[in-house]
């Protein structure tokens, strides 16, 4: 049986244009199918492109109130400046990303929803088409909790927070997971008085412990953070937004002028009807993978945040890539988590690499090495007073990196390092025989490693063998 084409792919997000155009560059008949008016997805529109622009824009503003008292009316006009370089950093990537550039590549592109008729099958608007193979790209939105009274709110997401024009008094926060904490800052730095509202005992519950010590104690001079304490009700009067919450088991409440909602994500499947078609789900509503990516559904993938891994826009990337060997090339490439940073882009910045030392303690046990360089020790963090950060390392006896974690100012450039060395296999230690230059920031990766030779030369029966030899010998 003919189709119209070898792949379609749904979703046009970071996940799916890698796939879409991947796929037509090796010269499979493709049709990309995307609901929304512009390519994109999330992380253009609603996700990293406008935090990070509004992130950098609050740290000038930040910066300059060092030097100068900014008045309140000051603030508000640098409020609407920032969400004017949000507007414009997401249009210029969107130009670059336009759909020429995919129409270009020989993908005929459908604008709207598709819809499952059948396994071969898909409804596009008034359109059907078939295909003989399907990738589902289709991404996530912001998961909201059930709490009292919030349908009626009027409250913000990761979705609307971007399209705010008037700065507001004060903003509340639900979450403070990284969405949360990342915005919080910001907003904070434009003038707003922020409180979080984090439900676990410590924000960023997937940070390494002493990681997210440092980053509560810098945050807390910026935000009301308020750890253990769950929202009950929320109501709006005429002053605004009111937030009854429990701490610790007393309850309080707190009044906002806008409240943003940051408790993590749920998968775009609604309307995809995948039950007609047998593409199975897991209990929260992702879409189960092999690690193939392939769903329940053989000809089936499923690629991005829809598919529940990791939600990071480098994941859908790689999980794109690999898709399209597998499904246009007929390859059965396997997807690894294993290796895959993240960044946390508050001020001091965090990055993030595999085990957490609780991780990787439960699993290596006295197998785990762990060396930690803090800043303060570092003569660059020393000369720009940016002392405030941790490096910690985590590896096995024979250097092999299982976790690699920090906080300070640039830490997402400069740790980078170490994931590529643990990518390319090399352990460790071998960054200590490169040369940095003096004083790089990532001078402190290579002063950490140094800590593995110390460790084994020092610490070790070695050093008697050594001193023996140098007092006998030489
Ligand atoms: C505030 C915020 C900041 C972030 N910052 C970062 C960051 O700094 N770094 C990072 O790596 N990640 C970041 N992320 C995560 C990143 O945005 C996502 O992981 C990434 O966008 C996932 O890509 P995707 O292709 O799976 O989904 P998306 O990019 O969301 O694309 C899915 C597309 O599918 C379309 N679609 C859905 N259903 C259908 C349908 N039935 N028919 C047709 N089209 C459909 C949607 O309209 C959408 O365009 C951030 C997320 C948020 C919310
Ligand atoms: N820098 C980046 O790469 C970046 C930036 C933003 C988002 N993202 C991606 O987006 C994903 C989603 O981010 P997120 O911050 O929404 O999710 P998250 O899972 O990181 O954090 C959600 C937080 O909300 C808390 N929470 C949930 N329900 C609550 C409630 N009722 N009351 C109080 N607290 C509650 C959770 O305990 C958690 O700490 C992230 O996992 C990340 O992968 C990445």
């Amino acid at each position: 049986m003919g189709f119209d084409y070898q792949l379609v792919v749904i979703g046009g997000g970071s996940g799916g244009l890698t796939v879409a155009a991947g796929a037509a560059s090796f010269g499979a008949k493709v049709a990309l199918v995307e609901r929304k008016k512009q390519l994109g997805g999330d992380c253009l529109h609603y996700g990293c492109m406008p935090s990070k622009a509004l992130i950098q824009a609050a740290k000038e503003v930040q910066e300059a109130s060092k030097y100068m008292d900014i008045k309140k009316v000051e603030y508000n006009a640098l409020f609407e400046g920032a969400m004017t370089r949000v507007k414009e950093a997401v249009q210029e990537v969107q130009d670059h990303d336009s759909k020429d550039r995919f129409i270009n590549l020989g993908i005929d592109l459908y604008e709207a929803e598709a819809v499952f008729e059948d396994e071969h099958t898909i409804r596009v608007g008034a359109e059907t088409i078939t295909a003989k193979r399907f990738v589902i790209a289709t991404g996530s939105s912001p998961f909201v909790p059930h709490i009292d009274g919030m349908d009626n709110v009027g409250y913000l997401t990761n979705e609307s927070i971007f399209a705010l024009h008037n700065k507001p008094e004060s903003l509340a926060v639900i979450g403070g997971g990284v969405i949360g904490v990342e915005l919080s800052q910001a907003m904070s730095r434009l003038g707003v008085d922020v409180t979080m509202i984090e439900g676990n005992e410590h924000i960023l519950s997937k940070e390494d412990d002493e990681i997210v010590q440092i980053a509560e104690r810098s945050l807390s001079e910026q935000l009301h953070i308020l750890t253990n304490a769950k929202a009950e009700r929320v109501r709006r009067d005429g002053k605004g937004i009111h937030i009854l919450y429990t701490k610790d088991g007393v309850q309080n409440e707190i009044h906002t002028d806008q409240l943003l909602v940051a408790t993590g994500r749920k998968p775009n499947i609604e309307n995809l009807e995948l039950d007609k078609i047998g593409v199975k789900t897991d209990d929260e509503g992702f879409i189960k993978v092999d690690e193939s990516l392939r769903t329940s559904r053989k000809h089936i993938y499923a690629v991005g945040d829809c598919n529940g891994s990791m939600p990071f826009t480098h994941v859908a990337g790689m999980e794109g890539k690999i898709a399209v060997s597998n499904a246009v090339l007929g390859l059965a490439r396997k997807v690894s988590y294993k290796k895959i940073p993240w960044i946390v882009y508050t001020d001091p910045e965090i990055y993030h690499l595999g085990l957490t030392e609780k991780e990787a303690r439960k699993k290596y046990g006295e197998y785990l090495m762990t060396f930690k360089t803090l800043l303060k020790d570092n003569d660059r963090f020393m000369a720009e007073r940016k002392k405030e950060g941790l490096v910690k390392v985590l590896t096995t006896r024979r250097g092999k990196i299982v976790g690699a974690h920090a906080i300070g100012d640039g830490a997402g450039e400069w740790m980078q390092e170490i994931g590529t060395v643990q990518a390319l296999n090399k352990k460790f230690p071998s960054i200590s025989s490169v040369i940095h230059p003096y004083p790089a920031k990532n001078n402190v990766v290579s002063q950490t490693a140094d800590l593995y030779w110390r460790e084994k030369l020092f610490g070790s029966k070695w050093n008697e063998v050594i001193r023996w030899y140098v007092r006998k010998w030489r």
